[in-house]
């Protein structure tokens, strides 16, 4: 299997302050990753590096083998890394439709507006509504089908479920167990182990800017205690 993304040895941070120091992280091809780690400790920090929203201090990031450390966002995109931001960001003056349409790439046999409606139904019945008049649950939907209309090769998602009904984090999850069978790769940024473990393949955690634990999932399996101490105060 090929390694899609391979940070080494980052280091990040706002101003003079250091946030990460010397992360490590590898996404495989057709896998899902998962990053955990407690509030603050640079798990947002981690991603905004991979996207070209932050300038590493130092390290390495590639993707599909190609150097990309200080690349611009829109070259980021172009290599096909496509983020769900943690609190959405959509457009909420512009509807469903244009919303999706805003930052289409599209390629044969790609995502389309149909192929997203098809795999949120409930969008099907917003198409003309706006932004700011969906529901939460609705607008992260709408957020991932956009970052699916760019057809990334990896799929980001910072705290997709985060603070959403229970119901509409069932369509998410079960959404991502799809994505995952047609072989997309997704890095989820996520603390609900339960969920995180009926998909994931593959495992990180952060603390203070450094991996202190990564394991595959029988490895997660076996020392999820161990695994839950890092999470909890
Ligand atoms: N723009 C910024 N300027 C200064 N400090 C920042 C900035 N953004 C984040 N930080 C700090 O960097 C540290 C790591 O933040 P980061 O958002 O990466 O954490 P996280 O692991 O994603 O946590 P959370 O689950 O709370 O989102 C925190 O101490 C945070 O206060």
């Amino acid at each position: 299997m090929n390694t899609l993304v391979n940070i080494e040895n980052l280091h990040a941070g706002y101003g003079n302050t250091q946030i990460l120091s010397g992360v490590d992280l590898d996404i495989t091809e057709g896998q899902v990753s998962t990053l955990m780690g407690r509030n603050g400790m640079g798990k947002t920090t981690t991603i905004r590096c991979l996207m070209g929203l932050l300038k590493p201090f130092k390290g390495q990031i590639t993707i599909a083998q190609k150097d990309m450390i200080g690349a611009a966002p829109y070259q980021i995109a172009q290599a096909g890394v496509g983020l769900v931001p943690e609190g959405r960001h959509i457009f909420p003056s512009l509807t469903v439709a244009e919303n999706l349409r805003a930052t289409a790439r599209p390629i044969a046999d790609g995502w389309t507006q149909e192929r997203v409606y098809d795999a949120f139904p409930r969008l099907s019945q917003r198409v003309n509504n706006l932004g700011f008049q969906l529901s939460g649950g609705e607008q992260q939907m709408l957020a991932i089908g956009r970052a699916l209309m760019t057809n990334p090769k990896l799929l980001i998602l910072d705290e997709a479920t985060e603070g959403l009904a229970p119901l509409i984090r069932e369509e998410i999850w079960s959404m991502l167990g799809r994505l995952k069978k047609d072989g997309l790769s997704i890095l989820l940024i996520d603390k609900n182990l339960d969920e995180l473990s009926r998909i994931s393949d593959r495992y990180f955690v952060i603390e203070k800017g450094e991996i202190v634990w990564k394991g595959d999932s029988p490895a997660f399996h076996k020392e999820r205690d161990h695994v839950e101490q890092f999470l909890h105060l």
